[in-house]
């Protein structure tokens, strides 16, 4: 089977272009690929698919073989490989996900896509989606207790479930340890991803992420926009906001009058591979 690796500010995957490959068990081939010793290594695969309602279609799996409905960093780099490989030599163009259909505008320089911005849609705040807590129209900090200490969250979902922990310094969060109990925490039936934010000023924030099914990623582009709603919705932030992530920046802008979260990076190509399934 051919695959190329590409990244989007560290957080890697294996595309697998299923307009020539024919993939019958993707959770599996997600598994043993993805192992960073006796495969190829990624935080998971994903497959570019053709779409009757979309220029393709995105379906993602995590490292542990578990299928994800939407991927910030992985959408990114599949618009950069749809155009740069002729697929849909578009630089509006659009990517049907489990989570609808989003659209995504290319930056080109040389016929090289160098950055994405992705309208990422509504952030979602109903109990249908994540168990939100609310007082009034703002979603509290509620407690909960995590190996015997109180943290207060704010949940979010961008099409996937998100958990927004925000700590005074990210950096000494021991995520090993605390990530996997958030992760299968009883009130997200369907796990969770969660994110461990720190506030550095009205539009920037620092960020790392334990990802539902890959453990600690460099960076979530779903993440990032949770929690650049959560930060805004709380008022600890404004709505145009860097974040910092491990891997690198993104910017994402949550627009005021529509509900959209934008979300704007890079993506790179690695390699591309051949590997026996
Ligand atoms: N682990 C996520 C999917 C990948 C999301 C992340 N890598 C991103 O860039 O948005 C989930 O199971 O919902």
């Amino acid at each position: 089977m051919n695959f190329t690796k590409m990244q989007g500010i560290g957080n890697d995957y294996i595309y697998i272009n299923c307009f020539q490959e024919k993939i019958g068990n993707p959770s599996e081939i997600a598994v043993k690929l993805s192992d960073r010793h006796f495969g190829v290594g990624s935080d998971g695969i994903i497959l570019i698919q053709p779409s009757l309602a979309a220029d393709c279609k995105m379906d993602m799996y995590n490292a542990d073989g578990s299928r994800g409905k939407m991927c910030g960093n992985g959408i990114r780099c599949v618009g950069k490989y749809v155009y740069e490989r002729g697929i849909a030599k578009k630089d509006i163009l659009t990517v049907e996900t489990l989570s609808g259909v989003k659209t995504l505008h290319l930056d080109l320089d040389g016929g090289q896509v160098s950055a994405v911005e992705v309208n990422m849609g509504k952030p979602v705040r109903k109990a249908s989606e994540v168990p939100v807590l609310f007082s009034k129209d703002r979603v509290l900090n509620e407690p909960v207790i995590v190996d015997g200490k109180e943290y207060r969250i704010t949940c979010v979902s961008m099409g996937n479930p998100h958990c927004i922990v925000f700590v005074d310094d990210v950096d000494s969060i021991k995520l090993e340890k605390i990530g996997p109990l958030f992760e299968h925490y009883p009130m997200f039936p369907d796990r969770v991803n969660t994110e461990f934010v720190q506030v550095l000023g009205k539009n920037e924030l620092k960020m790392r992420v334990w990802e539902r099914g890959s453990g600690e990623t460099l960076a979530c582009g779903t993440g990032a926009c949770a929690a650049a709603c959560a930060a805004a919705w709380n008022q600890f932030a404004e709505r145009q906001i860097k974040i910092h992530l491990k891997g690198g920046d993104l910017s994402i802008r949550w627009d005021g009058n529509s509900d959209e979260i934008f979300m704007k990076g890079p993506a790179k190509f690695v390699f591309d591979g051949t590997v026996e399934i």
